[in-house]
């Protein structure tokens, strides 16, 4: 079985120990050669980390309608039927506009730790082991819920979600970049405040609209974040060119990105996250949902693999994008042609580039490698 997908990433030049490098010479196609196996059946028992999910765009048709009915006066659908033609965007800015209109459903701490065990329980369903959920805490303080009752929602979601489905959740707090200054100065606080910020945060974001919203301004902003101990992951190159990408490297001092989708134009900014072994947080399907990418097979992903850079896979928004994480790795296998190991490596990927502790990502790159073998043996 000829693996063409090298998605170890190593530096470009310097094959991975012990695997092709990508792009190597046409063989059967992986997935050919993986025969009548199941690629769908071995990606739902593949153990995962997921690194770009939002909290409330995680939010399932079953929780959204259950929320909506609680609150009347809002415009979302009950019925999960018309949630799904409700969840279909015309454009980027509409994609914001539903996302808003379900963010004014959280309204009490109730809600967030509901929304919460709820999108723990839809991971563990998936075998993701390790999550880094992106939390928006500006847009729930703004809408009147007490700080430290939200925090003290999301932590017992989280302690809960460990203890009963054995996966492990961390948070990202992002800034929402439109809301301004304000948002950063918010989100700052409720991040680097030790009586306020909870246990299992972890990084600090920037997400919504990139149009109009330069990366550098949030500089001071970072500085603080990453100097009370959070690591860098904002979203950049989802709707503007890689200069947004080298922004958020250079002012933001990013450890990851979020997407960098428009990285693909620029050979330079692609070997530079390649050196620096930069993950991109890859969101396929949310690219095409959003209007970000035309069609799935224009999805730049490919020449992020050719150019070593260490891809992982996510699902962004799952129930709102008509996807989720196993699907967004099955999508993964099409484009990039991958068989099971090339899927393995993907996983690994995510743990690599994880903020999990070493202990921990040894111990879920363990479960890959046990779950492959098994699954492989004659
Ligand atoms: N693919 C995505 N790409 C980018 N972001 C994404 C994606 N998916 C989900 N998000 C989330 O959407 C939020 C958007 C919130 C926002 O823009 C906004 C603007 C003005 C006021 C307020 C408010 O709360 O009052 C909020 C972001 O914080 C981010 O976490
Ligand atoms: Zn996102």
């Amino acid at each position: 079985m000829t693996d063409r997908f090298d998605a170890s990433a190593a530096a470009p030049g310097s094959p991975a120990p012990g695997s092709p490098v990508s792009g190597a010479p046409a063989g059967p196609t992986a997935a050919a050669a993986s025969g009548a196996r199941d690629v769908h059946a071995f990606i739902a028992g593949l153990p995962k980390a997921e690194l770009h999910v939002h909290h409330v765009g995680s939010a399932s048709p079953r929780i959204v309608s259950e929320l909506a009915a609680r609150h009347p006066d809002s415009k979302v659908p009950t019925d999960p039927e018309a949630l799904v033609d409700y969840f279909t965007f015309t454009d980027f800015a509409h994609f914001i506009d539903v996302y808003l209109s379900v963010v004014d459903l959280i309204r009490t701490p109730e809600d967030v730790r509901l929304l919460t065990y709820e999108v723990a329980r839809d991971l563990a369903r998936q075998q993701v082991r390790y999550a880094e959920l992106t939390i928006t805490p500006f847009s729930s303080t703004r809408r009147g819920i007490d700080e430290l009752a939200f925090m003290d929602a999301i932590e017992d979601a989280r302690k809960a979600a460990e203890a009963e489905f054995g996966t492990v959740l961390r948070w990202c707090f992002d800034i929402p970049g439109e809301a301004g200054l304000e948002a950063a100065e918010e989100t700052t606080r409720l991040a680097t405040d030790d009586r306020i910020r909870p246990e299992g945060l972890v990084s600090f974001g920037l997400g919504g609209p990139e149009i109009g919203v330069p990366r550098p301004q949030f500089k001071p902003y970072f500085d603080r974040a990453i100097a009370a101990g959070l690591r860098s992951v904002p979203h950049a190159g989802e709707t503007t060119g890689p200069q947004t990408v080298w922004d958020a490297l250079t002012h933001l001092r990013a450890e990851r990105i979020g997407h960098g989708t428009s990285s693909a134009q620029d050979e330079k900014l692609l070997a530079h996250l390649a050196e620096h072994r930069i993950a991109l947080e890859v969101c396929p399907t949310s690219n095409i949902a959003t209007r970000a990418v035309r069609t799935l097979d224009e999805h730049p992903i490919k020449e992020f693999v050719r150019a070593g850079v260490l891809v992982t896979i996510n699902s962004d928004d799952p129930p709102m994008f008509g996807t989720d994480l196993d699907n967004e790795y099955a999508v993964a296998a099409r484009l990039l042609d991958l068989d099971e190991r090339g899927l393995a490596a993907l996983a690994k990927n995510a743990v690599d580039a994880s903020f999990l502790d070493e202990v921990g990502k040894a111990r879920i790159r363990a479960e890959i490698d046990a779950y492959t073998t098994d699954r492989l043996a004659p």
